[in-house]
């Protein structure tokens, strides 16, 4: 056993503060994974000299490359050094888009890449991974033990107090938004408007919105990711069209690429919040508490619990 006790968190360096939150709510101790990245792309990875048996890495996957390889590095190096259970904390999840081959000869990324964390990990956890056509976490990450959790009630109370008494309108850009825009609105009683999207391309996007009438209210757009920001922001221009009171937007996952946040702001959005699955300055939302609910008991993390989808 190592000086760390059991259910030690381990984080990576770009990532430790959110790393020391989960632990901070899940009363766990944590470290930190020290990176080197060499001249020629190349990376060294360190972990703590002594592991306990249960041992959970945080890290989301966003912009993943070299993510992937440096947790493959690290999960197989925390085996040889004691750890019998690794249990994977991934807020964001990559890769989960490419879930058919769209066209002949294209690789299936989600299940690609799924398999090769169900071949360094035993458990999952993720908040809103983008499961369209695949709809089972297990489905597309085979581990022991997959948990899916949702940030849709916490952007519900968050709307709901931002806009007490203003009767405010959630809005999906497009049909593949309406699983997480009506569980938002379920969860506060709220009204909800759904897009259609046409995609050409990655940043050729149209949004369409049958009529209803907007004019003068406070619209809220809710998606699971942003990540050119241009789903967002046709949406937006598309509705700012309907002479609402003000636009803002909601994502659990702000990858915000690029422009895309200036981009939104000259389509008229006046605001744009998040939840803190990547470190974004739009982080409104802390994960940690849902996070920290999910994880197993310290010390019983090598557990054999079914596949959980929340
Ligand atoms: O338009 P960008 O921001 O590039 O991509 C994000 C969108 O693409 C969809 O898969 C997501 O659910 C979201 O609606």
């Amino acid at each position: 056993m190592s000086g760390y006790g059991d259910g030690l968190i381990l984080g990576f360096p770009e990532g430790m503060e959110a790393a020391q939150r989960l632990a901070q709510a899940a009363g766990r101790p944590c470290a930190a994974i020290a990176l080197h990245r060499f001249p020629d792309g190349e990376t060294r990875v360190r972990l703590p000299a002594e592991l306990p048996p249960g041992v959970v890495f945080y890290r989301s996957l966003d912009d993943p490359n070299a993510k992937l390889v440096e947790l493959a590095l690290a999960a197989r190096t925390a085996r040889t050094l004691g750890a019998r259970h690794l249990t994977l904390v991934a807020p964001y999840l990559c890769y989960m888009r490419q879930d058919k081959a769209f066209a002949a000869g294209e690789a299936v990324s989600q299940q690609i890449v799924g398999r090769l964390l169900a071949d360094w990990f035993d458990a999952l956890i993720t908040v809103d991974p983008h499961l369209h056509r695949v709809h089972d976490l297990a489905a597309a990450v085979p581990v022991t033990r997959a948990v899916r959790l949702s940030a849709t009630d916490l952007m519900a109370d968050f709307v709901a107090e931002r806009f007490a008494g203003a009767d405010p309108l959630l809005v999906g850009p497009d049909a593949e938004s309406e699983q997480w825009v009506a569980a938002v609105a379920a969860h506060r009683g709220l009204d909800y408007r759904v897009g259609v999207k046409a995609r050409r391309g990655d940043r050729d996007v149209e949004v369409r919105f049958p009529p209803h009438a907007m004019g003068g209210r406070h619209l809220v757009l809710v998606d699971d990711v942003a990540s050119t920001g241009r789903t967002l922001t046709v949406a937006a221009r598309a509705l700012a069209r309907q002479r609402p009171a003000s636009i803002s937007v909601l994502v659990t996952h702000p990858l915000f690429v690029g422009e895309a946040l200036a981009q939104l702001e000259a389509a008229g959005v006046a605001a744009v919040w998040s939840a803190d699955s990547i470190p974004h300055p739009s982080n409104r939302l802390t994960l940690a508490p849902l996070l920290a609910a999910a994880l197993a008991p310290p010390g019983r993390d090598d557990r054999i619990s079914p596949s959980i989808t929340t």
